[in-house]
């Protein structure tokens, strides 16, 4: 099922999404939530270090992954769980063994292959892989997601886990596979901002085409809700 979230600014998006973590984490239960990086989260993570939210949340039911990470280390201006860290994490009180950072600063091939372990024993199976409660992810202007890059990412992989490099600065990446984000019980993107209009307008205009070589016209969940959050501006070319 694919649902369309669209609300006139980045604020109004980024409540809702807050929203969305308060109750999942009041299910009593744990509840395994995968995060985007990049630049579009930031706003949600400084809105959930607020203290309404900080101090409300059941942080100790939540447990963060990350869809993709940077081949850095962790105290590195571009390392995404840096950047939660800092934004997020160091203002909550969570328990350290919820954080399920992706080892950036690790060998990538190893490290793909230590995640692809510790997600295998952590997070509870359907359809006989993993499934995610909720995988937060965001879309590059080129149309990836995650660290899935168009031209280069393989649909059929069976791993859980992958390494690329950013198709311009050969920056390695160790991300989620294909099969593994679309496993997930809940998927949504956030897009927000002019910048990514023309790539919403490829992927859900009116004139898409199935064949579309962007990541993410692709990723969706095979069981649950795929589900597009985006503010006015990233959207003005739905009508
Ligand atoms: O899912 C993701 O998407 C982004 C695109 O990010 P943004 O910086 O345009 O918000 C990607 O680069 C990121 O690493 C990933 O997790």
């Amino acid at each position: 099922m694919k649902e369309f979230r669209i609300l006139d600014n980045a604020d109004a998006v980024v409540l809702e999404l807050a929203s969305s973590m308060k109750s999942l984490s009041e299910q009593g239960r744990p509840v395994h939530i995968s995060l985007s990086g990049g630049s579009t989260p930031k706003l949600l993570f400084k809105l959930l270090a607020q203290p309404e939210w900080a101090t409300s949340i059941q942080w100790q039911n939540l447990h963060f992954w990350w869809g993709d990470e940077r081949c850095v280390a962790p105290d590195d201006a571009e390392s995404n769980y840096g950047e939660a860290n800092t934004l997020l994490f160091s203002h909550i009180e969570i328990p350290a063994e919820n954080i399920h950072r992706i080892r950036g600063e690790d060998d990538a091939e190893q490290e793909a292959k230590r995640l692809a372990d510790e997600i295998k024993t952590e997070v509870p199976e359907k359809n006989g892989l993993p499934a995610f409660d909720w995988i937060l992810l965001g879309m590059g202007d080129d149309g990836h997601t995650a660290s899935l890059f168009p031209g280069q990412t393989d649909y059929d992989e069976p791993a859980l886990t992958v390494v690329a490099a950013h198709p311009q600065s050969g920056q390695l990446r160790v991300s989620k596979s294909a099969c593994l984000l679309n496993n997930a019980d809940r998927i949504s993107y956030l897009v927000l901002g002019a910048g990514k209009a023309e790539m919403i307008e490829a992927i859900h205009g009116e004139n898409a085409d199935a064949n579309l070589p962007y990541p993410a016209a692709h990723i969706q969940s095979t069981h649950g809700t795929t589900e597009w959050y985006l503010d006015a501006a990233a959207a003005k070319a739905l009508a």
